[in-house]
């Protein structure tokens, strides 16, 4: 965990109460609508996994598409959706987990990721963990190999990073 990119916060709007009482929703789309914090951004996250190898971008409905996609052609490899369930159209593999607000179920394409292939996951937000930890849970049961998980914001309180010991998490900034 080497990334320090502190100026992400400076474009992060944090929103009391949302969406239930007792959460701090950390809102993306001023970053997001800004073309150089936006473009800074998919750089760190590159720049994050630079002494990896990685075959394919995992990025998790829906937020993470928006981070994942732009990685993914940045890094020349393949993109891979993981999506709520009922969503993909064809076989998957599916992974129930907790939310900082919920539970979810999540799936992935049976024949998105081949044996030993390595994957990179990129999301927006590592909260609890159970999201990146289905997704990581997903990845492996396909066979592919996790060479790192990648987010722009990590919200240490919620000890997301001790459920994904066995990973290599790199965040931008962390609150
Ligand atoms: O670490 P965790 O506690 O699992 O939380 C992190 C996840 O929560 C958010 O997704 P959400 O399910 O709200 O969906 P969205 O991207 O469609 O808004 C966020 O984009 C992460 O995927
Ligand atoms: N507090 C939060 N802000 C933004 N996205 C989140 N995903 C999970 N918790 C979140």
């Amino acid at each position: 965990m080497a990334l320090d990119a502190t100026w992400v916060r400076d474009h992060i709007r944090p929103i009391a109460d949302y969406p239930q009482p007792g959460v701090t929703f950390r809102d993306i789309t001023p970053l997001l609508g800004d073309a150089a914090a936006f473009g800074r951004a998919v750089d760190d996250l590159v720049t994050g996994f630079h002494d990896v190898e990685v075959s394919r971008v995992v990025g998790i409905e829906s937020r993470g598409f928006i981070l994942a996609a732009p990685v993914a052609y940045r890094l020349r490899a393949g993109f891979v959706p993981v999506r709520k369930a009922g969503k993909l159209p064809w076989a998957v593999a599916r992974e129930e987990y907790e939310l900082e607000y919920g539970s979810d179920k999540l799936e992935i394409h049976r024949d998105a990721i081949h044996p030993d292939e390595p994957i990179l996951i990129v999301d927006d937000v590592l909260a609890t963990g159970g999201t990146a930890e289905a997704t990581a849970k997903l990845v492996e049961a396909l066979g592919g190999r996790v060479v790192g998980i990648g987010v722009m914001i990590e919200l240490e309180a919620l000890g997301g990073r001790a459920k994904l010991a066995n990973h290599r998490v790199e965040s931008l900034t962390r609150y």
